[in-house]
């Protein structure tokens, strides 16, 4: 096939794929829609999790031996219900005995190349197997190693696509396999210019199918996952969410930078620059239909969405430098620019600046932001002050700054609750408070049910 029309990607979450049953179900979304026919797959639920436990420091061999126990027997239960597991029990050995021999190897060295490495182990078996699921339900189906074609940078943990050098080995390597055959490959990883294997950032899969896409130019993205469309909220946290028909690109783009870990932030961005549709549905309810990101949509309502983002840190940066002078922004930028840390959300008075940290893709080794020799830095020409346990709430629509009304309707159900700073005014589409984690799910709630249920 030459790079195909009407191509679609289709991706399946961990949840998705967690165990033979829900990958049989998934296969057949996948036979029922011809023009699919790349699929990127997670690794099976749990199993990211568990690697990134065995690439922590702190974890003794005692607990390293049960959480390869524990991914063996995820991926040996898969392997005992295929038609033919004899076809795939080798591939699937050896990734466990690697998995172990890669516990050993960070043992005597902390190697971040190493420890992608171990990350990138669940996606190897889930591929093999949703392969072979398909093999058995009568698809022509392979699995396809994605570093043959998924090329990033050497950043280990978060590593930077380099979208030309994709789409040309995309084009050598994968495009002439897609006229007989599905092909199944890995989300999450990727290769350097040496081959060794690198990681996008947690929850990187479904960046990239979107960045395979954009490389076969597809005209449809599909993710599938465990909700049947993105909702007006996480319907885990307020009930009554309603699932959203249709939405724009950035506004998913909000939603997603601001916390509805249902969409990666970064999967807006291939799709953009290419313009493919994403169809976001449930594997479980295929038929309940979904959501459509689309450039444009008929409605875009003032309020389309809550989100929350956890685990936030506020940085609360004093200086009387500041005091009528010039530079310290600029500064200030430069250094945490230096250590690769984009700031989110910032507000200034005279002589402080609180700024929150972009958290957005993290690090794939589970490690924070702020290193020692960051705060050393910014203490040299400031008063650094470092608050953490705060969650940032986002209401996320159209016309937020320029619709009167927006904050009163905000602000009423906050009462009881101490915002610990707001921002608002440089989007259209969102309007940001930043509040005690332990409080966010009940901000969410009351949100929703001022913005959205009355
Ligand atoms: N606005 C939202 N709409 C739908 N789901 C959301 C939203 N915000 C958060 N979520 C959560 O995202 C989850 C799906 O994302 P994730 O667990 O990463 O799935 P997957 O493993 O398929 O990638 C849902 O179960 C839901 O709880
Ligand atoms: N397995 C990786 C990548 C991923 O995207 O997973 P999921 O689709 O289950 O969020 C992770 O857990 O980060």
């Amino acid at each position: 096939m030459s790079i195909a029309n009407g191509l679609t990607v289709a991706k399946f979450g961990g949840t998705s794929v967690a165990d033979y049953d829900a990958m049989h179900r998934c296969a057949d979304i996948i036979i029922n829609n011809p023009a699919t026919k790349v699929v990127v797959v997670s690794a099976s639920s749990g199993v990211t999790n568990k690697l990134v436990a065995l690439t922590q420091a702190t974890t003794t061999s005692e607990q390293s031996k049960l959480l390869i126990k524990q991914i063996a027997s995820i991926q040996y239960q898969i392997l005992d219900r295929l038609g033919h597991p004899s076809e795939v029990a080798a591939k699937i050995d050896a990734v466990i005995s690697h998995i172990s021999v890669l516990a050993e190897r960070l043992v005597l060295s902390r190697s971040k190349a190493v420890m992608d490495e171990m990350l990138s182990q669940g996606e190897m078996c889930s591929s093999v197997f949703f392969a072979a699921v398909l093999r058995e339900k009568g698809a022509a189906a392979a699995a396809f190693d994605v570093r043959q074609v998924m090329r990033t940078d050497s950043h280990h943990g978060r590593a930077e696509p380099q979208i030309e050098s994709i789409a040309q080995l995309a084009e050598e390597h994968l495009a002439p396999l897609l006229s007989s055959q599905v092909i199944v490959t890995q989300g999450f990883i990727g290769a350097d210019e040496e081959g060794a294997t690198t990681t996008l950032g947690r929850g990187g899969s479904d960046y990239s199918a979107a960045l395979l896409a954009e490389a076969l130019r597809a005209t449809a993205v599909e993710i599938w996952t465990d909700v049947a469309g993105i909702y007006t909220t996480d319907p885990r946290l307020a009930p009554n969410a309603k699932p959203i028909a249709e939405i724009s690109f950035n506004e998913a783009a909000e939603m997603a930078t601001f916390g509805a870990k249902v969409l990666h932030p970064a999967t807006i961005l291939p799709a953009v620059r290419q313009k493919i549709q994403v169809f976001v549905g449930s594997s479980w309810t295929p038929e309940q239909g979904g959501t459509w990101i689309r450039h444009q949509v008929s409605d875009e309502p003032v309020y389309r969405a809550v989100a929350v983002r956890r685990d936030q840190t506020l940085l609360n940066l004093h200086s009387l430098q500041m005091l009528h002078a010039q530079g310290f922004l600029a500064q200030t930028f430069a250094t945490l620019a230096k250590h690769k840390i984009s700031v989110d959300l910032i507000t200034t008075s005279e002589v402080n600046v609180a700024l929150t940290l972009d958290k957005t893709g993290s690090d794939s080794s589970g490690h924070g932001l702020l290193s020692e020799s960051l705060l050393q830095e910014l203490s040299q020409h400031c008063r650094v002050r470092v608050e953490d346990g705060l969650a940032l709430v986002a209401v996320i629509g159209n016309r937020i700054a320029s619709t009167a009304g927006v904050c009163r309707r905000v602000f009423e159900v906050l009462e009881p609750h101490n915002v610990r700073m707001i921002c608002q005014g440089a989007s259209p589409h969102n309007l940001c408070v930043l509040v005690e984690e332990a409080q966010a799910a009940d901000v969410i709630r009351a949100l929703h049910e001022n913005l959205f249920e009355s």
